[in-house]
């Protein structure tokens, strides 16, 4: 897994010497917002106003955060207003994500790292999806996907006439103690269990993993919803997770203590969410199994992709 540095592609796996074995995720780099009328959003700068065909989104079938702005853009039926590039489900060290041929008509780029030189020539960092671009602007808008679906849950629907809301002003302040308990052990958790180098960090990573998913399975046993009876964006960034669970994290990232399937209510909550229309067509589970067991040869070198599980 490499890295831009100074805008020339390094190739450095993530460097878990410094914090005893232990994966730290960088922040993302790009955190402006598209707004409706083009004010400032919480961060970043201004400018990015809401309208039909500007932006376009790069992402990966196969990652978990990148799922989430597919899923969100689906729901809030922004197939004709964003466009989408999907990257390979290979990873290589020598180039990171590849952009297979004709499929970025925006910047004609092979690789997203070359997406990110043209954002910024000298940008340092890692080159991860998803990317949220601006056609007009000529950059990247946001590469951090919790704020992208904050965009594409509210500043476009003066475009769309759809008025869902899964960040909903009168429960947001139990939605983001959940984001941030499930971000940090499970949505992150199940990488800081793989990626981690010492026995320490791992054990550590895969007991705090299960005792929160242990937590959600409680939250569920009594609600029909995360938080409560309304579907929010917590159940979404949970489900992305949730989905990759059985068929990769168990075997690859060694997350191994129950499964999914062992835990009827978060059970109930992925098939629940699986049915709403726009959702499984976001699920490509070959590209999935391919990208972490073929992209990932610290921990796979041989990149043998198993047959299972039958689900
Ligand atoms: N904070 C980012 C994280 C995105 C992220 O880490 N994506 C992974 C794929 S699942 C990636 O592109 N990794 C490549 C790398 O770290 O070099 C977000 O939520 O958007």
């Amino acid at each position: 897994m490499g890295m831009l540095v100074d805008g020339l592609w390094t190739n450095q796996w993530y460097d878990t010497k410094s914090t005893g074995g232990r994966f730290k995720r960088s922040e993302a780099r790009f955190r402006n917002f598209v707004t409706k009328d083009g004010s400032p959003g919480p961060t970043g700068e201004g400018d990015f106003a809401a309208e039909a065909n500007r932006y376009h989104l790069y992402v990966s079938l196969a990652c978990p955060w990148a799922h989430r702005t597919l899923i969100f853009r689906n729901l809030k039926q922004l197939q004709n207003l964003i466009s989408v590039s999907i990257v390979d489900a290979k990873m290589p060290d020598q180039h990171g994500w590849t952009i297979p041929k004709g499929e970025d008509p925006v910047n004609h780029a092979k690789t997203m790292w070359q997406v990110y030189v043209a954002a910024d020539k000298d940008y340092t960092g890692r080159v991860t999806v998803p990317v949220l671009w601006d056609k007009k602007q000529n950059t990247i808008v946001s590469n951090e996907s919790s704020e992208i679906i904050r965009m594409f849950n509210t500043e476009f629907d003066h475009l769309t006439g759809n008025d869902l809301d899964f960040y909903p002003h009168a429960l947001r302040n139990k939605i983001d103690p959940i984001n941030e308990r499930i971000y940090g052990s499970i949505n992150n958790g199940v990488y800081k269990t793989g990626f981690a180098t010492t026995q320490e960090a791992y054990d550590e990573a895969v007991t705090d993993l299960f005792e929160s998913l242990d937590w959600v399975e409680d939250i569920l046993s009594n609600n029909k919803y995360l938080a409560g009876d309304t579907l929010t964006e917590a159940d979404w960034r949970l489900f992305t997770t949730l989905v990759r669970f059985d068929p990769v994290y168990v075997g690859h990232f060694k997350c191994n203590i129950r499964r999914i399937a062992d835990y009827p209510n978060i059970s109930r909550l992925v098939d629940e969410l699986r049915a709403i229309p726009g959702v499984e067509e976001t699920i490509d589970m070959e590209h999935i199994k391919v990208h972490y067991y073929w992209s990932h040869t610290s921990i796979n070198p041989h990149r043998i992709v198993p047959a299972g599980p039958a689900l």
